[in-house]
Formats: structure tokens, sequence, C-alpha cells
């Protein structure tokens, strides 16, 4: 194999907003310069992010690369390696760090959709990382697209020029030879010196089953050789390089990756977390000593707890959240008790997607039935004697006459929405106690930017938006700093006794509503037993709403008069596989349900 001149290489990232059509984009450029036979393409849709690759990766949000082969109209031969990004605000750290190892982006707008919250975030991020950018206009073959509208739209919000904006249909593949001929002529080369001492950087890295922890690197300076010893700068460690490569997506072997290009290694390296995202490679013989920028590790903001329905599942839960953790260093857990669900985990999460698609794979990959607590934000307390400390489970909330001062995280959304469903938007943000910044037009398109607290946007924050905006609306969101807050721990309290998961930190202002509607819903869950039993809201000793479930006498087996035994043990057996769906909570069987119920509730 021979060597490619840097000038010759070019790194890009295509960032859109969800369903504009960035997967079908890259399988076509994937498709055009051969990287997949049309045999291997066919009844493969999106070959980046493909169900396969989802599992053979571990994980959909990780990034990764395709390296393609393209011989432009100038005559020369062209190397692309293509980096996938993630498209939701989760994992807008993956996408930033992703974004570190190219010096272009295509920004792909849907012709017809026009620009949303996460093609803002997106392009910004990209600016961020010094990326020359073409903008790509997709889906010119809809008859609703405006392609001169949205031009005018990406010149106006993002301020980037759209006059030479690619005019392509992903789908039917109509302009997108002229994209490829766009990253030639308008992405820049990446820059770096062959002869120096090995510098690269440590992008992702994930387990895979046969070969152990794979690395993906990008090379600045020097070459990364087959049987080389390396040196992981932030850790320390050294490793003797085994296999070098790149994805075509198809793993392939190569005995070096040159500057400018983009690959993968594997060494005996024991576990991920032995390699830093972010960290500087270097030859361990003549180590370089100053290390690349690197990235702020990604932190965990939303916590949970999840308990499995079955206690003797929790081994299971275990070992599969370990395996989860393998290749996501973002999630983590602990173990927790509690008195009414038993014995689980609290979790961390990047945010609510991210928290929904682990409790979803949890289910669906290891077939867990399981019960989650309340999402809780980190919250920072200044106590009395002037220590402070954080608390992400309100079980650990100090007594309320230790504490001097509340702090909670705040966020700046930005939310796009057409005209119409302003007002609802608007409002929601309004209940959630937001701030509103700026309101600006984009096109027919409000956009709004409100400081919400995220505390408010974990309960329920897109489904509502979703709903009061028919689906319409596009948010945003990322962390800004922490502030003073009259927050309460509000209980609840079934038969006089507190449910520990469903207590939460609530705003003052917030807590009567929320509580109501916590024990109504739990009123209508509860099924009744032989003996009245209270609902209660509660914050300290003070109750703020209450529920009753009447007692009544259930016997089962009455309507069988005796007779016909088979019939009466079928209906026991049915009952015990109903009870096997219900936490025993003192003498109160509480369905499964109702918790979930209870913690979904808006108010
Ligand atoms: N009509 C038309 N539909 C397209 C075009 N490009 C993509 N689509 C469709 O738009 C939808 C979204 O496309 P994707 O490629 O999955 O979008 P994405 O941006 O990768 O979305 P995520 O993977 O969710 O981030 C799919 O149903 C595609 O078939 C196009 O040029 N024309």
């Amino acid at each position: 194999m021979t060597t490619v001149p840097i000038d010759n290489i070019r790194n890009f990232s295509i960032v859109a907003h969800i369903d504009h059509g960035k997967s079908t984009l890259a399988d076509r450029l994937i498709q055009i310069t051969g990287g997949m036979s049309d045999r291997e393409m066919a009844g493969k849709e999106q070959v980046l992010d493909s169900m396969d690759i989802e599992r053979e990766r571990g994980i959909t949000i990780k990034a990764q690369t395709v390296r393609l082969n393209y011989r432009a109209k100038d005559g020369k031969d062209y190397i692309f390696n293509l980096m996938d990004t993630p498209g939701h605000v989760d994992f807008a750290y993956e996408v930033s760090r992703s974004l570190a190892a190219c010096e272009g982006s295509l920004l792909v707008v849907d012709a017809s959709q026009g620009v949303e919250a996460q093609t803002l975030a997106n392009v910004y991020h990209a600016l961020d990382a010094g990326h020359e950018i073409v903008p790509v206009l997709n889906k010119v073959d809809l008859p609703a697209a405006e392609p001169d509208k949205v031009k005018q739209q990406i010149e106006d919000v993002i301020g980037l020029d759209a006059s030479d904006a690619v005019m392509i249909s992903a789908k039917t593949g109509l302009g997108v030879p002229d994209v490829l001929e766009a990253i030639v002529t308008r992405l820049p080369p990446p820059k770096g010196d062959r002869g120096a001492t090995l510098k690269a950087l440590l992008v992702d890295s994930w387990y895979d089953v046969y070969l152990g922890v794979v690395v993906l690197v990008r090379v600045v300076d020097g070459v990364m050789k087959k049987g080389q010893r390396i040196r992981m700068m932030g850790t320390g460690a050294a490793y003797d390089v085994e296999r070098v490569g790149f994805f075509t997506p198809k793993m392939t072997a190569v005995d070096e990756l040159g500057p400018g290009e983009i690959g993968f290694i594997t060494a005996a390296i024991k576990e991920v977390a032995d390699t830093r995202v972010g960290d500087t490679i270097t030859d361990d013989r003549k180590p370089i000593t100053e290390m690349l920028p690197g990235f702020k590790p990604a932190i965990p903001v939303v916590f949970c707890g999840l308990f499995p329905v079955d206690a003797d599942d929790f081994e299971t839960l275990r070992a599969a959240m370990g395996k989860l953790r393998l290749n996501d260093a973002s999630f983590s857990f602990e173990m927790e008790t509690s008195a009414a669900l038993g014995f689980g985990f609290r979790c961390g999460f990047l945010g609510l997607l991210h928290l929904e698609i682990i409790q979803e794979r949890l289910s669906r990959e290891f077939d867990l039935n399981l019960i989650a607590t309340a999402p809780s934000v980190i919250y920072k307390m200044k106590l009395n004697d002037g220590s402070e400390i954080e608390i992400h489970n309100p079980v650990d909330m100090p007594d309320v006459v230790k504490i001097a001062e509340i702090e909670e995280p705040w966020i700046e959304a930005t939310i796009l929405t057409p005209d119409e469903y302003l007002g609802s938007v608007l409002k929601l943000c309004q209940d959630r106690r937001g701030n509103q910044k700026e309101l600006t037009y984009v096109g027919a398109r409000a956009m709004v930017k409100y400081d919400l607290p995220l505390n408010e946007v974990v309960f329920d924050f897109y489904d509502r938006l979703k709903s009061v905006s028919k689906g319409y609306a596009s948010f945003d969101y990322h962390l800004t700093d922490y502030k003073p807050a009259d927050l309460v721990k509000m209980q609840i309290l079934v038969n006089a006794e507190p449910v520990d998961a469903l207590s939460m930190l609530v705003h003052r202002t917030r807590a009567e509503g929320r509580g109501r509607a916590m024990v109504e819903k739990m009123k209508e869950l509860i099924p009744p037993h032989m003996f009245v039993i209270p609902i209660q809201a509660a914050i300290g000793g003070k109750i703020i709403a209450r529920e009753t479930v009447r007692a009544l006498r259930k016997d089962v087996t009455a309507k069988c008069y005796g007779g016909d035994i088979t019939r009466k043990r079928k209906l026991l057996e049915k009952q015990k596989e109903g009870k096997k769906k219900m936490r025993q909570f003192g003498k109160v069987d509480i369905p499964q349900e109702a918790f979930i119920a209870a913690l979904k509730v808006d108010s």
C-alpha cells in the first residue's frame, strides 16, 4: 500500500438535525466511492448506524469513522475519513470530540424543514472546532423543498455563506457527486509532519469481543506503526501496538497510519477504562512533551435508581450494567438499597435520552423488568457548619436545619417552533420556572431561548414539548451554572410510611401541585386492600395532599362456590402472577405501574 500525500486527505463529519438525512447521505458517499458493494448495501440501509454495527459496537452513540477512496475530477486520488457524530443533545460531548479529529464538516439541512435546534447546536460545535463548513441542502426532491428560503435562513441565523450550498437528494442520489467534489475543493487537508515524533489523539475506544479494546486514533504528527511501543501521556501507560488499520466500514489492517490519518489500533489493553478519551499518544522511546488540548470528561448530570421488580434479578442486573458500561464510560452505577424497592443501583446518565436508552436496553437485551425512581440532578448544598456537599439522591439529603443554602443546575434551552404553537411552548417553559432570554424568528418559525432549571426539564419536558407542539418543536440545551433555589424534599407516604423511592426535591412553589398529582395517580393504581390506605404527600411533617384507597374484602375464589378445584387453583395462580408485579410495602402491595405513573405525572 502506497502512502497518500497529506494534501490528498480530507477528514470530515456530517452535522445535522435528527432526520435531516445524515445517515442516508453517509450511505450514498460510501456507496459511490465503493466502500461497500451494492450487494452489501442492499437490504442494509444506513450502514453507519445499522443494527449489526450497533450490536458490534455495543452502543449507537459511539462515534465511528469510515475511510473512502475517491478519484476527483482533477485526476488525483483522495482519501476521505468520514467521522460519524451522534445527533442528540445528550451527546454533545461526543460530537465535540469527533469533530476535534477533523478539519471540516458538511452541514446537512433538510430543504423542506429548514434550520432546527440541533442544526444550530451542531454547527456551533463544528465552528468551535475551527471547521471549514460546506452547507448541503438535502431532500430537494420533495415538493415541499424550499432551498432558497433555507439558504437565506442559514445566512441569517448561522451567519454562514450559503450561496454555494450543494443541493442534493441523498435518497435519489441527485447532486451527491457534487458533495464529493466539494469535499476535495472546499475542505482543507490536515496539517502534520511525517518526520516528527508520533503525536496522536485518542478519539474513542470500545470493547470488541474478538479484538479486545480497540482504540480510534487521529495521527497528528509522525507515524503510528505495528510493533511500535506507544505511551498514553495522560495515564502514563505504555503498550506495544499489535494491529493498525481503518474501517471501510469493514476493519482493514495496514502497517502504519501517517499524519492526518484516522484509524484504529489494538494493543494488550485490558479494559476500556484503561484508555482516556482525549488523551495524547506518543512514542514511548522519545516522547513529546506537549500534549494535545484533550477534552473535558463527560460527566453524568441526571441520576435515578434502577431496581429489579423481581429481587432475584439483582445479580443479572449488575452483570448487565457492567456489560453496558464496558462501552459507555459516561454511564455510572453504584449499589443502592431502598426500603420500598429492595436492592438496586443508583445510576448516572448524560441526560434523559441516555437514561431511556440504557433502561430500554436493559429490558430489551437482558429481559429485565425494572422500576426507575424519579430522575434527579446534582444539587449543591452549603451547610451551616461551612461545609459543602453534592447530593444526587434525595434520600441522602441532610436534615433541613443543617442546610444554609441549596443550589441547583440551570440550562440554556433553544427551542424552534412553528408560530402557532409558540403560546403553548412559552407557557410550558414559564410553568417550569423558566426565564425567557430571547425570542427571534427563523423564517416562519419562532426561536426562543430560555434559562430553565434542569430539575424541571428531567420531568418529561421533551414529552410535553412534543405534545404541545404536535411534534414540530425542536429542542437543544447546554448546562450553564448553579443558582440558589428554594427547594424542599417532598415525600409520599403510603399507609403513613414514607416510600423512599418516591421522594424528590422540588421547588416549594411546585410541591403542592406535584404532590397532589402523585397521590391522585397512586390512588388510582393501588388496589383496595382489606383496610383503608391513606396516601399522602408531605414536606417535613406537613401534609400537603391526601387521598384514600377505601377498604375492600376481596375473595377471588368466592365465585367458584367451592365446586371446581382446578378452576379455583387457576384463579389462585393468576392472582399469584399479578402479585409478582407488585412490591410489598409494609402491609400494602403497590403495583409497579403505580411507581411509574406517579413519577410520570405532570403538574
Ligand atoms: N425524500 C427524501 N427523503 C430523504 C432524503 N434523505 C433522507 N431522507 C429520508 O429522511 C429520513 C431520515 O433520514 P436519515 O438519513 O435517517 O436521517 P438522519 O439525519 O441520519 O437521522 P438520525 O439517524 O435519526 O440522526 C429517512 O426516512 C430517509 O429515507 C432525501 O433526499 N429525500
